[in-house]
């Protein structure tokens, strides 16, 4: 993976400073103008401590005065007074910040969504469908990354705040002593080499075990049901899979914890280490400072009340402006990661795409291998295929039919040869070709909606009365089902819909094929495989009204059905990524090749010859 390489490498200054800055950007953009305005009191409230430690220390002394007969109670009321507002002051502020952080992280957080929304909607789909590398990315951007880059403004910002307490408790303290300021400083240094050697840890640790903790997360899905993707509770319950699917799950996630509590155990000693370091100097300097009074009684005993509570904020002070600085950079790591994610070559969509008249496709020598794959998925095919005509894709599983649809769609670009539709390069004209073209995928959607919504997806600009819709849905033979349903076309459907109602597979695909017929615009149909799930009486249904549903439209037929290749003009017979033999059916049954003899064996099963 590629995020292991990178972890040898350190990042170069320049372009630390370079994501710092993005990110802070991103960051300042995500904020809300609150939560701004409570950091900037925030500066203010940095002062607070040192504030209140004087106060105590001036509180300490008047009333060491009323015991010695010094002074009357009346002032140190008043000081007592100032006191408590400095913690009323410094307690609201802490809410408002605590509050306010919690509302920040909500917003992070949906921006960090919004963020791979955007970015998965929008980069080739190759990366979609085959570049680990890039589904990595996304799970780490959603783990990690997104929210670093979102939080970097409130880090940076608390650092600042951090500083100036760390300034002025500084200056009140070198009053007293110098080597006290420099014992309590220097006693922080483990406590942030330790953070600095905890994030790379994490860093590498996470980026170790991703595939582990994500196998986890997929295979306790699969045997919970708990997430809407895992369709495959009905296997794991008819195969008995449990045990298989537990032991599983135990393996990796036993492994994927292992990794994260060897780290966690390892800093969690060192961590109690350096705070017994700091706690230890902390009681030797109060030691000091009760001595220095012992033999100096004139210093008041507000001096021990004033370093007592001074050296405890010092530390935490140095700890976590180091600390933070330490993090920040080291969070920078994931935020490259993030920034990755928008960089990642999007897919090209002209602005305003053409119309086409005609939309003859051509493919000219075009081969194509997947991504992360060494075999050809396609070996220098070429074909012509004229405006109107109706083609049949026939061939054994894996020849290459769906890499064919796939290509023309524009979701891969051919690694050579060319892709054209009406005279345009697929790969520069992707807009205007797509919106030329209209699909049922074989992997189809279904998305947890209205029929309605269901159909119109694939036009939201054309217009239609229930009416017209209602006559579409009789054409795909929908039109039963869909009346049948109590809100009929605005039926929401779908594992989350109430009640839920779901559609059968078959119900499914006719909506899928009705869905396709919806965008009326488009010049040509790509069907791939659209009645795998349909009940011979629908298929056969589909198949005489195949002229209806396809209209002038030319006609992708990627089928494994050789019967109703009589319906088509010309039929291709792909093998091993190649074009194999062509022509309509009758000629193929003469030539006795590959075709006759898939046609033979198919229609020997059924006894007789289907005819559509
Ligand atoms: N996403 C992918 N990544 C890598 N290889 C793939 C991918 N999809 C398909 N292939 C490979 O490409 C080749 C052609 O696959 P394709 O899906 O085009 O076949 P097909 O003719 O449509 O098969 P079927 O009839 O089973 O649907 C196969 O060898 C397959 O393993």
């Amino acid at each position: 993976m590629k995020n292991q390489q990178e972890l040898k490498g350190r990042l170069g200054i320049g372009e630390v400073l370079r994501i710092a800055g993005k990110a802070l950007q991103v960051s300042f953009r995500t904020k809300s103008t609150m939560s701004l305005f409570v950091n900037l009191i925030g500066f203010a409230m940095a002062f607070v401590p040192v504030w209140i430690s004087m106060t105590l220390r001036d509180f300490t002394n008047h009333v060491q005065q009323i015991f010695q007969g010094q002074e009357t109670i009346m002032t140190a009321l008043l000081v007592l007074g100032l006191l408590i507002l400095l913690y009323l002051m410094q307690t609201s502020y802490l809410f408002a910040s605590d509050y306010y952080a919690e509302v920040d992280r909500q917003r992070t957080t949906r921006y960090m969504k919004k963020k791979i929304i955007e970015s998965a909607s929008s980069v080739e789909y190759k990366y979609i469908e085959n570049e680990g590398d890039y589904r990595d990315k996304l799970a780490f951007a959603e783990m990690s990354g997104g929210s670093q880059v979102a939080q970097s403004m409130q880090q940076s910002i608390v650092i600042l705040q951090q500083v100036i307490t760390f300034v002025s408790i500084t200056l009140v303290l070198l009053d007293v002593s110098l080597l006290i300021v420099m014992i309590l400083i220097a006693t922080c240094i483990p406590a942030v080499v330790l953070s600095i050697k905890q994030k790379d840890e994490d860093y590498k640790n996470k980026t170790k075990s991703m595939k582990d903790g994500a196998m986890s997360v997929h295979l306790f899905y699969m045997a919970s049901g708990a997430n809407e993707n895992c369709k495959s509770m009905n296997d794991v319950r008819f195969f008995g899979m449990y045990p298989w699917i537990k032991d599983k799950w135990r393996d990796v996630s036993m492994n994927y914890l292992k990794q994260k509590n060897a780290v966690s155990r390892k800093h969690v000693v060192y961590n109690s280490l350096a705070d017994i370091l700091r706690n230890g100097v902390y009681i030797g300097i109060l030691l000091l400072v009760a001595k220095q009074i012992y033999d100096n009684p004139a210093i008041g005993l507000g001096v021990f009340m004033l370093v007592s509570t001074l050296a405890v904020q010092l530390q935490n002070a140095t700890t976590k402006v180091f600390v933070g600085i330490a993090q920040f950079f080291g969070d920078i790591r994931y935020m490259k990661d993030f920034f990755e994610l928008d960089a990642t070559p999007k897919e090209k969509l002209e602005d305003h795409p053409q119309v086409l008249d005609q939309a003859d496709i051509v493919f000219e020598n075009v081969s194509f291998t997947y991504p992360n794959s060494t075999m050809q998925a396609l070996k220098n095919l070429s074909i012509t295929i004229k405006q109107g005509e109706k083609i049949a894709i026939v061939g054994e599983n894996g020849s290459g039919k769906s890499t064919f649809a796939n290509l023309l769609c524009g979701m891969h670009q051919p690694t050579s040869g060319e892709v054209t539709v009406g005279g345009l390069n697929v790969k520069n004209y992707l807009a205007s070709v797509r919106n030329a073209i209209s699909v049922v995928f074989q992997n189809f959607g279904r998305y947890e909606t209205s029929i309605k919504e269901n159909i119109t997806f694939s036009d939201r600009s054309r217009k239609i009365t229930d009416e017209d819709l209602e006559k579409l849905t009789k054409t795909t033979n929908a039109f039963s089902f869909i009346e049948a349903q109590p809100n009929g076309l605005d039926e929401t459907v779908g594992t989350f819909s109430e009640g839920g109602n779901d559609l059968s597979g078959g119900q499914w695909q006719k909506v899928a094929i009705t869905r396709a017929m919806y965008r009326d615009k488009a010049r040509i149909m790509v069907l791939d495989e659209p009645t795998s799930a349909l009940d011979p009486v629908a298929e056969a249904q589909l198949y005489r009204d195949f002229a209806k549903i396809t209209g002038d439209k030319t006609t992708i037929l990627i089928s494994h059905r050789l019967g109703i290749t009589t319906i088509v003009d010309r039929i291709l017979v792909f093998a091993d990524g190649r074009i194999i033999e062509e022509g309509d059916h009758t000629e193929l049954l003469a030539k006795g090749g590959q075709y006759a003899a898939m046609y033979h064996a198919q229609a020997q099963w059924y006894g007789e010859v289907v005819d559509f």
